[in-house]
């Protein structure tokens, strides 16, 4: 399968543009870097791939097609701040299965404890509330896995456990990733190869 990004333009309002002419293709399997300065919009576009955001200019397709607004997202975005990502209202069990429901072996491969499922989410650590939500994107209709800052808030070995389990995960599925991430070594170590956002590209 292939993701494509063909021609992308995107600004906020009337602000002037953030990006323009952007262009890439990453197909199954693939892992690659999303980097470029802070501000140049690289959230912007990992919303905008995933379906949350409309371009203003040009196409995002799955195989040529354009997604579908219905249903399941192939293209699954897991951000920064899983707190954010999140109903606080929803205990943790609920939030875990709002699109599927993950298997106890995906579970255990997160290092994802039953016991947590029962409590708020207020009652969690980052870093448990974030493999919450790596396990909720990764449904078996998740083709693309957009990683933005997935990791940045979490210590190191956390960073190294989720990071293993999802790469285990996309090697398997042949799933593709884009890994957004101001730390080089990370992105060095993870991906095949690197793209970067400038303006106006
Ligand atoms: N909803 C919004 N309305 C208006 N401007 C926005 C909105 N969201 C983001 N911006 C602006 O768009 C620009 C790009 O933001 P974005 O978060 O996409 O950049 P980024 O490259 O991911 O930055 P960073 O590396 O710091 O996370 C910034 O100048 C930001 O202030």
């Amino acid at each position: 399968m292939q993701l494509r990004a063909q021609n992308i333009a995107f600004r906020y309002g009337k602000e002037p543009w953030l990006f323009k002419h952007v262009n890439f293709t990453l197909n199954s399997g693939e892992i690659v870097g999303l980097v470029g300065p802070s501000g140049y919009g690289k959230t912007t576009l990992c919303r905008i791939l995933a379906g949350y955001e409309e371009p203003f200019e040009g196409t995002i397709t799955l195989d040529g097609y354009p997604v579908q607004k219905k249903g399941y997202h192939p293209v699954q975005l897991v951000f920064q701040h899983p707190e954010k990502a999140i109903n606080p209202r929803w205990k943790m069990g609920k939030i875990l299965n709002e699109g599927w429901q993950p298997s106890q072996e995906l579970l255990e491969v997160l290092g994802i404890e039953q016991e947590w499922l029962t409590r708020w989410p207020n009652e969690l650590s980052g870093g448990e509330l974030q493999r919450i939500c790596v396990a909720r994107a990764l449904g078996p209709n998740t083709r693309f896995l957009i990683a933005d800052e997935m990791t940045t808030m979490l210590d190191a070995i956390t960073q190294a456990q989720i990071w293993q389990a999802v790469m285990g995960i996309a090697k398997k599925r042949e799933m593709g990733i884009v890994v957004v991430s101001h730390e080089a070594k990370l992105i060095e170590r993870l991906c095949h190869r690197v793209i970067e956002l400038n303006h106006f590209n």
